[in-house]
């Protein structure tokens, strides 16, 4: 889809966004841009989670999603999540609608990996016919569930992203988080191949979250999205995450 930039926000980063990033989305949508935005909630659904005196469990990043923490991550995500950030848009005059996966069959998904890790799954399908008309005139905010026919899945939400990106084509990818890009020694990384990315990981400097985060975004690089970026601000390139032969 030409001009649509795809954003995912983390949980933590939700809470942590400044005037700026509100502004580039007006400028953005001024210039015509289609803007998507992907929500995640992980640091949420572990807090209810805990609060219920419930194990959080998870596996690379991953949340080991049974039917009870299915329920809790549905809750948190379109009822804590999404409002939040929908009021926050709301709050700097941006016009947005708020989806969820039933909506229209909007997100379909398949399952990861059932024995592994329980109800959760990647995006493999996007109604696209239902996205079009919405996007030009307000910002489309996304929580990231799938629906395997009336099954929920919980995605992780970089992946979801990405997914969506892809599977539209967007031109650009940013995956927003809490640190300014890919650290190694303190230092942010201005490029990341998926060689580095794998002598990074198996040197223990590419950790936690920031693992699903990189597959993600290397996915996304390889299925044709020009520009994929992991930052913690619109306006900051971050570490650009590029494809390259040696795959
Ligand atoms: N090499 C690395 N560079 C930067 N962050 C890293 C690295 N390895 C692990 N991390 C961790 O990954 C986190 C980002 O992933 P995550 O907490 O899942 O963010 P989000 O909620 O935004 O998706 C960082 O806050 C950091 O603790
Ligand atoms: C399967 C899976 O792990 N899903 C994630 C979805 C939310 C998410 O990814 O949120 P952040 O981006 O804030 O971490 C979860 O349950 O935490």
């Amino acid at each position: 889809m030409k001009n649509l930039i795809v954003i995912k926000i983390g949980g933590t980063a939700i809470d942590q966004l400044q005037p700026e990033f509100f502004e580039q989305l007006r400028l953005w949508q001024q210039a015509g841009r289609k803007i998507l935005l992907v929500h995640g909630g992980g640091r949420e659904i572990s807090a209810l989670t805990q609060k219920l005196q419930l194990p959080v469990k998870r596996e690379n990043g991953i949340r080991i999603t049974d039917q009870a923490a299915l329920q809790l991550t549905r809750m948190v995500l379109l009822g804590q999540t999404q409002p939040k950030l929908l009021t926050q848009l709301l709050q700097h005059n941006l016009t947005a609608i708020g989806l969820n996966a039933a909506d229209q069959q909007f997100l379909q998904g398949e399952l990861l990996n059932f024995t592994k890790y329980g109800y959760v799954g990647r995006i493999t399908a996007v109604n696209q016919e239902f996205l079009k008309p919405l996007l030009p005139k307000q910002i489309v905010v996304l929580a990231p569930l799938a629906l395997l026919g009336d099954q929920w899945l919980n995605v992780n939400a970089d992946s979801a992203a990405a997914a969506i990106a892809s599977l539209l084509q967007a031109d650009e990818l940013f995956l927003l988080t809490d640190v300014p890009g890919v650290l190694k020694a303190g230092q942010v990384l201005p490029t990341l191949t998926a060689a580095a990315a794998q002598c990074l990981k198996a040197a223990k400097i590419i950790t936690t979250g920031m693992q699903p985060k990189i597959a993600a975004a290397l996915q996304a690089a390889r299925c044709g999205v020009t520009h994929v970026n992991i930052t913690n601000q619109l306006s900051a390139a971050g570490t650009q995450v590029i494809q390259k032969g040696d795959l």
